[in-house]
């Protein structure tokens, strides 16, 4: 087929002329030049064909439809089953916010749709950008350039205040995660009882320039895994994830700013797979599967039902590979964090690659749809997570029993959401601070403000599937007591259904049949018995697990700590807190699901 188009060459640009001029004439499908505003803004870039591509006779099968802004056409030609027929051409057109043609440079790119990402991110919101699309499209050419624009920005005098830099870059290959500032240690995706995703063990660089903040993108892409694929030379066979959080010192109450800079491995037609080795076709799985997985959520968030009475929840499959859990704060549509994304389809021209770019575009015209809004948090005196400052410590006075904590020593900027995520040993010595506080009535408290949380999350999603209204959960300022009543029962009984999400076991069953510190892992959770005494190392009272992270050297992983929770059997994962154990020490390993509804992990046969 290929030789077959390049032999009637000429026929084919004049069909594409003839079409254009029709397109010309007809009022145009103009679409709306995308708002900065936007929550999701789907751009196309159509990169120029390489002089390897013009030597060999390709010319351009996609085509920004001239004064559209946001039209692609697309051409085929179609090879008539009687020989004699004419050739005949099958034109095809996909709209997104803008499309940027061949002409068009990254800085336009940056100056019409990412400049907005910067600022929303340095004031603390989540802002992301992806691009995607065939092997050979201009992805790493895109998001690499765009880097270097976001660098300069956020090291410039544009941002007012002062915010503190980190990053982290990690490499996504199949079911695994590499550190890419960190000569491909491994790391594992990890979700807090909130919901958002950490990447556990990885290196989290503080950089003080533009100049710095570049030396590491450039240091992470010399560790990323490149292949030469037929489309290019040194395709990135990964996906690679660049995460860049913006501290405010001035407001520690403030959400942190996040900036996702995502280049997405190229995916690949089945005919340029023909001649793999084994191994590259098994990489190629992987990465279609992950892609595959993209798209489920893309089309999962397409087909949320906002308008829907109690705002049916769509099932978005972000869960089902380590990709989507990163992006899904893109996809879920019971995020709490207002996000801006900027999906970038990336186009290769040729006519000979018209049916990839056409699946390209298909994908990013589905994303365009209505977004659903994200999901206002409102002040609700039984959630917890809602509370400002000042409600935290006004809850914190009338609850926290005789004589009452010191709200001031607890609390002094936290919002609800923030004590939340402190670990509890310093919830705990910092109620200890009030003169008369004891350590049985800290723990208790703890445990009452954490029942609070538990109970108000598992309201929040039933009140989500069931549209029921929501089970009393347990009042402000009421005892946490066990739950009784039929809707908690109802509530167990859905969550039991929906229980459906990660768990620590190895995703291959067959190896669970091998000796266990045979298969260490990131991400396995092991029994284990820590040294006595040992500073930085928590030794707690029976049995003690850890979650390993990633190898250490010298016979010892870099471990989380899991600790029981307040509810009986649950368990919590607490990743920041890291230390060193050896395996020697380890016992067994422990399975361990995670439950939706309480956010905390139980141990599983
Ligand atoms: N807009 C552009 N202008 C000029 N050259 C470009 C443009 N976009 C891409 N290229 C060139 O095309 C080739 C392939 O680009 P790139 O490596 O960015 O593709 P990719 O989509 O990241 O591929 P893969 O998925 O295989 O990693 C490179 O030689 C790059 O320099």
């Amino acid at each position: 087929m290929e030789q077959f188009l390049i032999d009637n060459t000429a026929r084919y640009r004049d069909l594409v002329s003839a079409h254009n001029l029709k397109a010309r004439t007809e009022s145009l499908n103009t679409t709306l030049d995308a708002a900065p505003d936007n929550d999701i803004t789907i751009a196309a870039r159509i990169r120029p064909l390489l002089d390897d591509e013009v030597e060999s006779g390709q010319v351009e099968g996609v085509l920004l439809r001239p004064g559209s802004g946001g039209t692609v056409d697309l051409h085929e030609m179609r090879r008539p089953v009687k020989p004699t027929a004419p050739l005949t051409l099958s034109s095809s057109s996909y709209a997104v916010d803008r499309v940027f043609g061949p002409e068009s440079t990254s800085d336009d790119i940056y100056a019409r749709l990412v400049r907005p990402l910067v600022p929303w991110a340095w004031s603390g919101g989540v802002s992301t950008l992806f691009a995607y699309g065939q092997t050979g499209s201009g992805k790493t050419f895109t998001v690499s350039a765009l880097e270097c624009l976001i660098a300069q920005t956020l090291f410039s005098s544009e941002l007012e205040g002062d915010r503190d830099v980190f990053i982290s870059v990690i490499e996504l290959a199949g079911k695994s995660a590499f550190d890419l500032l960190s000569s491909r240690k491994p790391v594992s995706i990890l979700e807090d009882s909130f919901g958002s995703t950490h990447f556990a063990g990885a290196s989290d660089v503080r950089v003080g320039s533009a100049d710095a903040l570049l030396a590491q993108i450039e240091a992470a892409a010399a560790f990323r895994r490149t292949e030469p694929t037929l489309k290019n030379a040194t395709s990135s066979r990964s996906h690679a994830i660049c995460k860049i959080r913006l501290v405010n010192r001035a407001l520690p109450q403030a959400d942190e700013g996040v900036l996702y800079l995502v280049d997405l491995a190229g995916s690949e037609a089945a005919r340029d797979k023909a001649a793999h080795s084994a191994e590259r076709m098994k990489e190629a799985r992987e990465i279609n599967t992950s892609l595959s997985v993209l798209k489920d959520c893309i089309r999962g968030r397409a087909s949320v039902d906002i308008t829907a009475p109690n705002n049916k929840p769509g099932y978005v499959p972000f869960r089902q590979s380590p990709l989507t859990r990163v992006l899904k704060h893109v996809f879920d549509p019971a995020a709490e964090r207002a996000c801006k994304t900027l999906v970038v389809a990336c186009i290769n021209p040729s006519f000979l690659d018209v049916g990839a770019s056409k699946s390209t575009l298909r994908y990013g015209a589905l994303l365009k749809g209505t977004p659903p809004k994200p999901q206002v948090v409102k002040y609700d005196p039984a959630r917890p997570s809602s509370w400002d400052n000042a409600q935290l410590r006004s809850w914190v006075g009338k609850s926290s029993g005789t004589p009452a904590v010191d709200a001031a020593i607890l609390a002094p900027t936290e919002t609800g959401k923030q004590l939340l995520s402190l670990p509890a040993p310093e919830f705990i010595t910092r109620c200890l601070k009030t003169p008369g506080v004891s350590a049985e009535q800290a723990h208790a408290f703890q445990s009452k403000f954490w029942g609070m949380h538990i109970d108000s999350a598992r309201a929040v999603v039933f009140k989500k599937s069931s549209g029921k209204s929501t089970p009393t959960p347990n009042g402000a300022d009421g005892d946490v007591g066990a739950d009784s009543n039929d809707g908690v029962k109802a509530i167990n009984g859905y969550m039991d259904k929906l229980s459906q999400g990660l768990c620590s076991a190895d995703a291959d069953p067959e190896r669970s049949s091998q000796p266990f510190k045979t298969r260490l892992r990131p991400g396995m959770v092991v029994s284990w018995s820590p040294p006595e005494g040992l500073r930085g190392v928590p030794h707690l009272p029976g049995r003690n697990l850890a979650i390993l992270l990633a190898p250490a050297g010298d016979g010892e992983y870099t471990c989380g700590m899991v600790a029981p929770a307040v509810l009986p059997g649950a368990f919590e994962v607490f990743v920041w807190q890291q230390f060193p154990a050896a395996v020697d020490r380890m016992i067994a390993e422990v399975i361990l699901e995670y439950d939706v509804g309480s956010r905390y992990y139980y141990e599983t046969v």
